[in-house]
């Protein structure tokens, strides 16, 4: 059974349509990574599965539930999806530690003390033990990125989304990024990714799915999306 289901979905901004009939079913631990040309719908496909945008046609449903229902509530719903984004977003007057136990704490009822063990415990599994009480202008970007992810990380979401996560980076500082999220993967996190870096999709994606324009062209692993593309438009994308 797949964990999330995207059904038919369209977004039009104005008369522009930006997502034009997307489906895609997400398996339980499966990594799917979406690439395609700038603004060919990633980010808007993403910020959709959050419920960052809402969608015009079409349903999206995780573990069954059709989160696009109007009675679905949007804090739960976030609460099992988390996001993460290329710029890293932390509340610049908190500490790492208040960063990433604010939404358990605030929004999803999680004692302080529960909270807090618990990003202890996320600090210490990405190597960042000791900066629990630093403030992020005092991190390195990566630093920032990973505390970002941990912060994701803290409602126990289902299902992660990562939109560009490495793309500010100094790409010295790319890798230990790239290696949470290998890590994440190896421990089945199940995860839908926003990528430019094609060797990195290739390398840690069960799915690659190719979107234009709007339209998911193709999709499938990526030895076969890479190495045989089907699709004329995913050939001229990848080798032009
Ligand atoms: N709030 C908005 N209002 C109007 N148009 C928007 C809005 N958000 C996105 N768009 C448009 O939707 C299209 C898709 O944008 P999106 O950011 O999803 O693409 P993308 O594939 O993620 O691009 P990139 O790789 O550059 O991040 C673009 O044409 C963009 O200009």
């Amino acid at each position: 059974m797949a964990l999330l289901t995207i059904d038919g979905v369209w977004k039009r901004y104005q008369d522009h349509a930006v997502l034009r009939g997307v489906d895609l079913a997400v398996a339980p631990h499966e990594v799917v990574c979406l690439i395609g040309a700038s603004g060919s719908g990633k980010s808007t496909l993403l910020r959709c599965i959050n419920l960052l945008e809402t969608v015009d046609d079409g349903a999206i449903y995780l573990d069954d539930q059709e989160i696009t229902d109007v009675r679905a509530d949007p804090d739960e719903i976030r609460k099992r999806i988390g996001i993460v984004f290329q710029a890293y977003n932390l509340f610049p007057h908190m500490t790492v530690l208040d960063n990433i136990t604010l939404a358990p704490r605030k929004v999803h009822g999680v004692t302080p003390a529960q909270a807090e063990a618990q990003a202890r415990e996320l600090l210490a599994r990405f190597g960042l033990a000791d900066k629990a009480a630093t403030y992020p202008d005092r991190l390195s970007g990566g630093q920032q990125q990973r505390v970002a992810i941990i912060r994701a990380l803290a409602t126990n979401p289902r299902l992660l989304l990562l939109d560009e996560v490495t793309s500010a980076l100094d790409p010295t500082l790319v890798n230990e990024v790239l290696g949470v999220i290998r890590e994440l993967k190896q421990s089945g996190m199940t995860m839908i990714l926003a990528t430019h870096e094609m060797s990195f999709a290739r390398d840690i994606a069960d799915t690659i799915c190719f979107l234009d324009q709007g339209t998911l062209v193709e999709h499938g692993p990526p030895a076969q999306i890479f190495d045989t593309p089907q699709n004329p438009r995913t050939r001229e994308f990848l080798y032009g």
